[in-house]
């Protein structure tokens, strides 16, 4: 990582949480779809500084959560608090107003933009001035322009992307798009990241590169974040905390150890005997 000072520092991590109670609290949310029940009984915690991680094989239920916190989704059943508020009902746009940021499972960049454009779309929520002072380019949104791409100009230096910063990110590898994805996050100043496969489709190095940087931002912003992931070895390596899940419903919470070692959660990815075929197939 690039060595950045602490007012830097200070900067990029201005929307921190530093209330008393957690980031994020799900309690018992059920979620349904017609005839499919997405969610059933799902309640955590996400407290300040933490990487929670959420697991759990295909269609487990794990973006259906994300969907929900971020207000894609409006659950049946149960609540979600949002720095002591409840988010239920609010539209996506308001709760990421109020600091949740969000990466996706597909690269969502504008291509045709260069990467510091489209850092700076993630600070729209913090431009502070009306579109009068916009026209006549007042002294207020001057000095929020300069204030904003100073911001952009911090996280590419964190992230390590300068030597993309004019190019149309549409031309740029995989991986540094993945990372430009998530550096438009990090200009919103989040209080809560949530990482939707942020390691999919990447190599190795691809994939060390961003463990490395969610490791930074957890070390050095101090953003709590919740990650969703199928890359277990990642998971296990940078999460306090994984809720494992399994059609819909949690099967247990702990740290990446007890959750490894809970014989629901090595069922639920490996099988058990009852589920193993009685006869190998003949050659
Ligand atoms: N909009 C929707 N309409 C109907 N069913 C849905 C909808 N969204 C999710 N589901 C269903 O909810 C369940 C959970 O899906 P979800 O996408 O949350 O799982 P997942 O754990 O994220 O899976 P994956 O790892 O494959 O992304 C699945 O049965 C899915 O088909």
């Amino acid at each position: 990582m690039a060595v950045v000072s602490s007012d830097v520092v200070e900067n990029m991590s201005a929307g921190v949480h530093t209330g008393s109670g957690p980031v994020v609290s799900v309690e018992d949310v059920e979620l349904r779809f017609s005839g499919v029940t997405a969610l059933s009984g799902v309640s955590f915690d996400v407290h300040d500084d933490e990487l929670f991680a959420i697991i759990g094989p295909n269609g487990a239920g794990k973006t259906s959560i994300f969907n929900v916190l971020s207000g894609v989704y409006r659950p049946q059943v149960g609540s979600v608090t949002f720095r002591g508020e409840s988010i239920l009902g609010r539209k996506p746009h308001k709760i990421a107003g109020l600091g949740m940021a969000r990466t996706f499972q597909n690269i969502e960049l504008f291509e045709n933009l260069n990467v510091v454009d489209n850092l700076m779309l993630g600070r729209h929520h913090h431009v502070g001035y009306g579109w009068p002072s916009a026209v006549a380019w007042l002294g207020r949104a001057r000095a929020a322009e300069v204030r904003n791409r100073r911001r952009c100009e911090e996280i590419i230096d964190f992230l390590e992307i300068e030597a993309y910063r004019q190019l149309p990110v549409g031309l740029l590898p995989y991986g540094v798009q993945k990372r430009i994805e998530l550096g438009r996050a990090l200009a919103m100043e989040p209080a809560l990241l949530l990482l939707d496969e942020p390691v999919a489709g990447m190599n190795g190095e691809e994939t060390e590169d961003m463990a490395r940087f969610i490791l930074d931002i957890k070390a050095e912003l101090h953003i709590p974040m919740i990650l969703v992931e199928h890359d277990m070895g990642l998971v296990m390596d940078l999460a306090d905390r994984v809720l494992a899940m399994d059609f819909g419903r949690p099967l247990v919470t702990g740290t990446p150890a007890e959750v490894q070692a809970h014989p629901e959660v090595i069922r639920a990815y490996l099988g058990t005997a009852d589920d193993t075929p009685d006869e190998e197939p003949s050659a």
